[in-house]
């Protein structure tokens, strides 16, 4: 029997939670990903990760799906208090790499499970330490095209892992699915390879 509902289209989302142990579908929840006005990058991955497990969870009711708890997760770059989402084009990426360039960023991931009992949030938070980039190098990289879909305008597991010099935290966190806090959250839930 299948397990949750996975509220996510991120491929890398669907394979990392397939090492925790459950089985899955996937389910389509578009949430608003604006920031509140001063929202602390912590708390805003957090709502949203609860945002997107409660948007799931809705269309889960509404289409008559059978009930099943509900998994979504939100990535984020914080340059201290300054959010970095996903670009918006190859300028905003130009912009977000210089920021990014020669500094020390948080990625932040909030990770929600969606059950009858209600929404259970956890929060993964890593350190990632950028080389210093040349503009030559920031070009070349957002000509790659592999910054477009990703928080703060960069893989890790692609050719942005090229500019990481240091990470402490949780490297499948910076993908985008911590496997170790999800497992956890999960087991509480008595669901996957963690679960008893
Ligand atoms: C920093 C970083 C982010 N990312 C990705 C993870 C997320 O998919 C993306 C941030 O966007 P999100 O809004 O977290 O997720 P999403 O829109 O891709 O998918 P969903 O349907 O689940 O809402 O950035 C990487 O793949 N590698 C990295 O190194």
């Amino acid at each position: 029997m299948t397990d949750l509902y996975l509220a996510s289209g991120s491929p890398r989302r669907r394979e990392l939670l397939g090492h925790t142990g459950v089985t899955f579908e996937r389910i389509s929840a578009e949430i608003d990903e604006t920031p509140l006005d001063n929202e602390p990058p912590h708390d805003y991955v957090r709502r949203l990760a609860a945002a997107k497990a409660e948007a799931g969870w809705a269309v889960m009711l509404a289409q008559g799906l059978a009930p099943r708890p509900v998994l979504a997760a939100d990535t984020t770059v914080a340059l201290g208090n300054v959010i970095l989402g996903k670009p918006a084009d190859a300028v905003d990426a130009t912009r977000m790499l210089k920021l990014l360039s020669g500094t020390t960023h948080d990625v932040l991931t909030g990770v929600g499970l969606r059950t009858s009992a209600g929404v259970d949030v956890v929060v993964s938070a890593s350190r990632v330490t950028f080389m210093a980039l040349s503009d030559a190098q920031i070009a070349r990289y957002v000509e790659s095209g592999e910054p477009m879909d990703k928080a703060g305008a960069y893989g890790i597991q692609g050719l942005g892992g090229l500019f990481v010099a240091d990470l402490a935290g949780s490297f499948t966190g910076v993908v985008g699915l911590p496997l170790h806090d999800t497992a956890l959250l999960l087991g509480r839930h008595g669901l996957g390879h963690l679960a008893g």
